[in-house]
């Protein structure tokens, strides 16, 4: 796991004072080859604006409109969508919609709408840097760990601690060589603030007139980082676009591969026009243990739709005009992590507990979303949540639960119904709430850090209702021999506490969100 500097430390941090040095280029550029593509001149032309008073007056060339840069190349799906190439120029036209924006391509002058996702601001302010990434400390962390990146790789990003002021973090890869560890790689964060005249510094003896200006000069010299910036992080993964349409042409989608089988049908790898790669789940509205009525079907799948957050599996669209329906959602390379987990068994157990921890991180992460939102997963447990490059891990199925039939909920042996992982009041009462999601979160833990074992291993489904209501619970997994590893803060104070008889004395995923994302903190904090 990367190491975070606090920001005590990092405010100790050598950095040195600043040298006389020649002014440098002006900040904003009009054209994107020397904004965004230029080889850096050479170091000695390369000094950065060092000013205690940075000017206050515009920028040399203001932009006349709003300008944005594709980071991704995007094919139109249907009429109206606007194609275009990575790093191609966009004009603003209009954004009132939250996932479409309608743009006009600076050079072929077409108007059409585009991902909100696919561009960034092209106007010269810290967001529209090649090194910007809307992502949090631990996101950040995970992108920069990536295999065959060099040191010094980079990204900028917003500071969350300080999300009410323009603190930006500088998140940077470092590889030591250790004594005894061989060569470690972690990440270091230094805090980057504004100065109240558009400046920006690390160190407030070195501020720099623009953040453009702040990373040249690091990128020349360590100069009290930890080390020389040298490259920016590379955005490795296509997010999935939001269709425009909620109901999609099954012309449009062709199949490619048959990825598994749940219970509501098979599940198969597509190509949705030429370039978007997806899944399509196909559902039989009745029978084997479903009972779909279309309508509430489409009423539900238009509630998820609307769902957005980067730790949950988007769905895309639907095809609903016959059977059987299509659900067709992001395509994830790893597929369920019930198989990821038991494939790093065989594989000689690569996924280290700090990974498992950042695992639980990002479900938590989803899940505290879906509690923000009010939706409730009800068959959250690790078949459901689907697992993408670099331990990328998304929570899947939200809601689809509701589709089976009343009694797929009986608790035999043979049932679909997820007994091992489902709270007691909402086997035997059908209270389904948030809280009883956090209960098979706990299951969840328990499912990750022993690598896919199916929880209560000693027991059968019929047993396993009955002893949980009279208070039995899991013990701690914990065991050197098998090579699990299950520290005790984990247990006793998140599994356990998962597992409380009574839903209000649960943890909400919100506070589980937050421990997990200072797990080493918390963990000092509650045995001090
Ligand atoms: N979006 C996806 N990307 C990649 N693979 C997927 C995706 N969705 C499903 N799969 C694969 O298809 C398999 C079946 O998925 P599905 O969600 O239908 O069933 P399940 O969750 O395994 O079981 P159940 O339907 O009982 O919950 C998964 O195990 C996974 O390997």
């Amino acid at each position: 796991m990367g190491n975070c500097i606090s920001r005590k430390e990092q405010e100790n941090s050598d950095i040195r004072m600043p040298q006389p040095m020649p002014q440098s280029q002006p900040e904003f550029q009009t054209q994107r080859q020397q904004q965004y593509q230029a080889p850096l001149p050479p170091a000695s032309q390369q000094q950065p604006v060092v000013l205690q008073k940075p000017p206050t007056q515009a920028p040399a060339i203001a932009p006349r409109r709003k300008q944005m840069r594709a980071l991704f190349s995007f094919e139109k799906q249907v009429e109206g969508d606007l194609s275009f190439r990575k790093d191609d120029i966009l004009d603003l036209v209009d954004n009132s919609d939250e996932f479409w924006w309608k743009m006009r391509h600076t050079e072929t002058g077409e108007t059409g709408y585009v991902p909100y996702n696919y561009v960034q601001p092209y106007d010269g302010s810290p967001t529209s840097m090649a090194c910007w990434f809307d992502v949090d400390r631990r996101e950040a962390e995970r992108n920069l760990l990536m295999p065959g990146l060099q040191e010094g790789t980079f990204l900028l990003r917003p500071c969350r601690q300080k999300a009410d002021q323009a603190v930006y973090s500088l998140s940077i890869r470092i590889e030591e060589q250790t004594r005894n560890e061989g060569r470690q790689i972690f990440v270091k964060h230094y805090m980057v603030k504004p100065t109240d005249q558009n400046g920006f510094y690390i160190s407030p003896k070195k501020i720099f007139a623009s953040m453009q200006n702040l990373v040249r000069h690091y990128q020349n010299a360590e100069d009290g980082l930890c080390c020389r910036l040298t490259v920016p992080c590379q955005r490795k993964y296509v997010p999935p676009p939001q269709f425009r349409d909620f109901e999609l042409n099954r012309n449009q989608l062709t199949l490619i591969e048959k990825l598994g089988r749940g219970s509501f049908g098979e599940v198969w790898k597509a190509k949705l026009g030429r370039l978007v790669e997806v899944a399509v789940k196909m559902m039989h509205s009745n029978g084997q243990g479903i009972a779909m009525n279309q309508q509430d079907f489409i009423r539900e799948a238009q509630t998820m739709h609307k769902l957005h957050h980067p730790k949950i599996v988007q769905l895309l669209g639907v095809c609903t005009t016959e059977e059987p329906f299509y659900i067709v959602t992001e395509l994830m390379a790893n597929g369920a992590l019930t198989t990821y987990l038991k494939n790093d068994e065989e594989n000689g157990r690569r996924i280290t507990f700090d990974n498992m921890l950042d695992m639980l991180f990002q479900i938590a992460d989803g899940m505290a979303y879906l509690e923000e939102k009010k939706f409730l997963h009800r068959d959250l447990r690790a078949a459901n949540i689907l697992v993408g490059h670099e331990n990328v891990v998304k929570v899947s199925d939200f809601g689809l639960s509701r589709f089976m039939e009343e009694d797929a909920y009986d608790a035999g042996e043979n049932t679909k119904f997820p007994i091992r992982w489902t709270a007691p009041e909402a086997a035997t009462k059908k209270v389904f709430t948030n809280k009883s999601d956090v209960w098979s979160f706990g299951v969840l833990i328990y499912e990750i850090v022993t690598r896919g074992r199916i929880p209560y291993p000693e027991y059968g489904n019929r047993d396993i209702l009955r002893m949980v209501s009279r208070g039995y619970r899991m013990k701690n997994p914990h065991n050197d021999d098998q090579g699990v590893f299950c520290d005790e803060f984990l247990y006793e104070n998140i599994m356990l506490s998962c597992w409380k008889a009574d839903p209000s004395e649960r943890p909400t995923f919100a506070t589980l969100r937050g421990i997990f994302e200072n797990y080493y903190v918390e963990k000092q904090h509650q045995y001090e």
